[in-house]
């Protein structure tokens, strides 16, 4: 078990979004959940990634964490190579071949050395997906991953995601929209504050 989510309760004053959560997540699996708008998928994920303390229950992790949010959190100023740097060093990684070679998969190699700023908003999200991957990690959290990626880079998402399950990493994805069901193992639904697992559970390879 890489991921254990046991009775999460989750209210905002007197909005309560989560009413007991519970599920796992498997080494070597691809796990979406899905759910309306406002259903609580942000809130569920960044409970998961420690940035939100739940009112009630618990969540933990075993190893590596990788956190993709909803929202690009770069700084406009700095070039993609000034993120790979500074990323480099907050991991402790020796080097940045995988991140480059995560820069290769996505294609955007011919912007390492332009600012954030001027990038289009897909490329800033490939970034983003990018310093998520980089350290390798046991756990990758992916929040609505590919907003604003075109059709190639979108496909070229999910081989990444497959792969990196064939390598025995676990992929959850959260999404408004239950599309992707036949890539997952597990569709979860979130409604109500509930999560109940969906029609698709079939192993996806
Ligand atoms: N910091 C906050 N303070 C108060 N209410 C919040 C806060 N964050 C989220 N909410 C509320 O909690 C509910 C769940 O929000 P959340 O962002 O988790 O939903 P979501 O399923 O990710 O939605 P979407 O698909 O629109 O991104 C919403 O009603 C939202 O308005």
């Amino acid at each position: 078990m890489v991921l254990r989510v046991n009775e999460l309760y989750h209210r905002y004053g007197k909005r309560q979004v989560l009413r007991g959560v519970t599920f796992e997540v498997l080494p070597g699996s691809l796990v979406g959940v899905v759910g309306e708008n406002g259903a609580g998928k942000t809130t569920l994920l960044r409970i998961l990634c420690g940035e939100l303390t739940p009112t009630n229950g618990t969540a933990s992790v075993s190893g590596r964490l990788g956190y993709c949010p909803q929202h690009v959190v770069l700084n406009d100023a700095f070039t993609v190579a000034q993120h790979l740097a500074f990323f480099q060093v907050a991991y402790g990684l020796p080097d940045l071949s995988y991140a480059h070679e995560l820069i290769d998969v996505l294609q955007f190699a011919d912007f390492l050395d332009e600012r954030v700023g001027v990038l289009s908003g897909g490329t800033r999200q490939k970034l983003n997906l990018t310093i998520a991957l980089m350290h390798d990690p046991d756990v990758l959290l992916l929040d609505e991953p590919y907003q604003g990626f075109d059709w190639e880079t979108y496909l070229r998402f999910w081989e990444l995601a497959q792969r990196l399950r064939d390598r025995g990493r676990s992929v959850l994805v959260i999404s408004h929209l239950a599309y992707d069901a036949d890539r997952l193992d597990t569709l979860h639904r979130l409604a109500a504050g509930v999560l109940c697992e969906g029609s698709t559970s079939h192993g996806g390879r």
